[in-house]
């Protein structure tokens, strides 16, 4: 047989001309390269010469049952996907079908955006699906911990990227391992004997920013008592990681802008330049391009810092994921606090599962860490979690109890301080609690309720803010950020932008 050549098309077998035509039009005026035979034969044919990303597949054929072609299909192993196409009224065929191997299903007649959207699905799925074929299922890779498929698609495109020097943007809400996966771009390219240097452009004050990433000269401000290497010269040879870039002021943005197109560093106070090879990693957990639009954030330097985009997913998105990660850090925690926990109950690890982790990974971190050093035992069970993810499970299994108090089959003897309520500490705590309980009908701007809760764990930890933030499950960033923003505020007087 003559080699198979894989296209990007999508082969549709249906007998009907004007709709097969019809179907090649809309997928073509959508961007999907299609073309359309009207018998199995036809398409057998076709296939020996090129095998389709998709196959568009009628079930209802002149020469052969679409079943059995579904069979043929797989059993000839051509790799690709099918999306099988039945009349009004025989939905049991296309469920017959689903469990043949078919990709999914579409009802006549059906609008042209369905066709679209299922034709887009399936070749996006397909493409992942033989992304994990060539590098194989992973469980974890570099230190992230997951087999879901989102993450073996992460660890194809860090794989891919590490090796070359284009800048890598990584997208994904806070905790969900941004910095890591920067450390597995570093720890995966040429450049892995050369320094990871890690900025977090959201947690240094602003005016300090400059010299931070470019140095400075001895006298350049009040305090440069000596000439300084900034986190640019600090990274030559390796990689430089600028975490939080969207919250970059934009004159600096600028500068950093003209660093990145001529690869020189001018310290600041400094007349000369020197050049440096660095490879650049950027991560927020912002929606870039809305900060463009909102002017916050310069497009030419978007783009020069989005070349090859990787977004991470919330730990939600990712499965079984939560329980894989979960066992993983239960057994280092169990070792770092010299515990004895050997497993965790079916129960909690429903909870785990169900809760949505807003947080995520680093949120996930906490609540076991909390879990571990609060309780003993070789079972971490569902009491030993905090009412939060406790509540999440009953929920999950019983959403008509839902309302009702949480956790009243726990033994009170048992029951463990909650790891994230904490009993008020002083005196201080009293207006911060008024606010976070609410009093009477008073609505608290949620801002207020926020902010109450930041200091209130801020002071609780002795002004530890990562401390802080870590139980609080959101980033030291995070906090720095809203409070300058809170200092702005309560200078001119208007609200917080939340
Ligand atoms: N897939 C994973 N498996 C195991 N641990 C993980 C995974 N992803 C993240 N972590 C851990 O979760 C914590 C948070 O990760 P990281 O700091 O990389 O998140 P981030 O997205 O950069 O957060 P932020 O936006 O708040 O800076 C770290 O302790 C990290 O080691």
């Amino acid at each position: 047989m003559a080699a198979v050549d894989g296209t990007s098309e999508v082969l549709i077998i249906e007998d009907d001309a004007l709709l097969a035509r019809l179907y090649v039009e809309q997928l073509r005026m959508a961007g999907i390269a299609a073309t359309a035979v009207g018998t199995a034969a036809a398409a057998f044919e076709r296939m020996t010469h090129t095998a389709p990303a998709l196959v568009l597949l009628d079930l209802t054929l002149p020469d052969a049952n679409g079943l059995d072609i579904l069979a043929d299909l797989r059993h000839r192993g051509r790799g690709c996907d099918v999306v099988v196409v039945t009349a009004h009224g025989s939905v049991n065929v296309a469920v017959e079908a689903m469990r043949a191997g078919a990709h999914d299903f579409l009802v006549k007649p059906f609008a042209p955006e369905r066709l679209v959207v299922t034709v887009r699905n399936a070749l996006a799925l397909g493409t992942l699906a033989r992304l994990v074929d060539r590098i194989g299922e992973r469980a974890s890779y570099c230190g992230m911990i997951g087999r879901s498929l989102v993450m073996q698609g992460v660890y194809r495109i860090i794989e891919g990227a590490s090796q070359s020097r284009a800048s890598v943007f990584i997208t994904g809400e806070s905790g969900t391992g941004k910095e890591l996966a920067a450390e597995a771009l570093h720890t995966r390219s040429p450049r892995a004997a050369g320094p990871f240097v890690a900025l977090n452009c959201a947690a240094i004050p602003r005016d300090l920013m400059e010299s931070e990433i470019f140095g400075h000269v001895r006298g350049a401000f009040t305090g440069a008592h000596a000439d300084r290497e900034g986190a640019a010269m600090r990274a030559h040879g390796g990689t430089l990681f600028l975490d939080e870039v969207c919250e970059m002021d934009l004159a600096l943005q600028g500068k950093l802008l003209r660093f990145l197109q001529t690869g020189s560093v001018q310290k600041v106070g400094s007349g000369t330049t020197e050049r440096v090879d660095i490879r650049v990693v950027s991560a927020t957990n912002r929606d870039p391009l809305t900060e463009v639009d909102a002017g916050r954030f310069r497009e030419d330097l978007y783009y020069r810092l989005h070349v090859v985009p990787i977004h991470l997913p919330p730990l939600r998105e990712r499965g079984d994921d939560v329980l894989l990660i979960a066992r993983h850090l239960l057994g280092e925690l169990t070792t770092l606090e010299g515990k004895r926990f050997k497993g965790i109950v079916p129960a909690a690890e429903a909870a785990l599962t169900a809760y949505r982790w807003p947080g995520n990974i680093r949120q996930l971190y906490n609540v076991l860490h909390g879990a571990i050093v609060l309780n003993d035992g070789e079972m971490l069970t569902l009491e030993m979690l905090p009412a939060v993810v406790r509540e999440a499970e009953s929920q999950a299994v019983a959403p008509a109890a839902a309302s009702r108090p949480i956790g009243p089959a726990a033994p009170a003897a048992i029951e463990p301080p909650p790891l994230l309520d904490f009993e008020p500490v002083d005196d201080d705590d009293d207006e911060a609690d008024e606010l976070l309980a609410g009093s009477g009908t008073r609505i608290i701007p949620l801002w207020q309720v926020e902010r109450a809760a930041i200091e209130r764990a801020i002071r609780i930890c002795d002004g530890n803010v990562p401390r802080a933030a870590a139980l609080l499950g959101i980033s030291a960033s995070t906090i720095y950020r809203k409070r300058q923003s809170w200092a702005v505020a309560d200078v001119d007087g208007t609200t917080v932008e939340m």
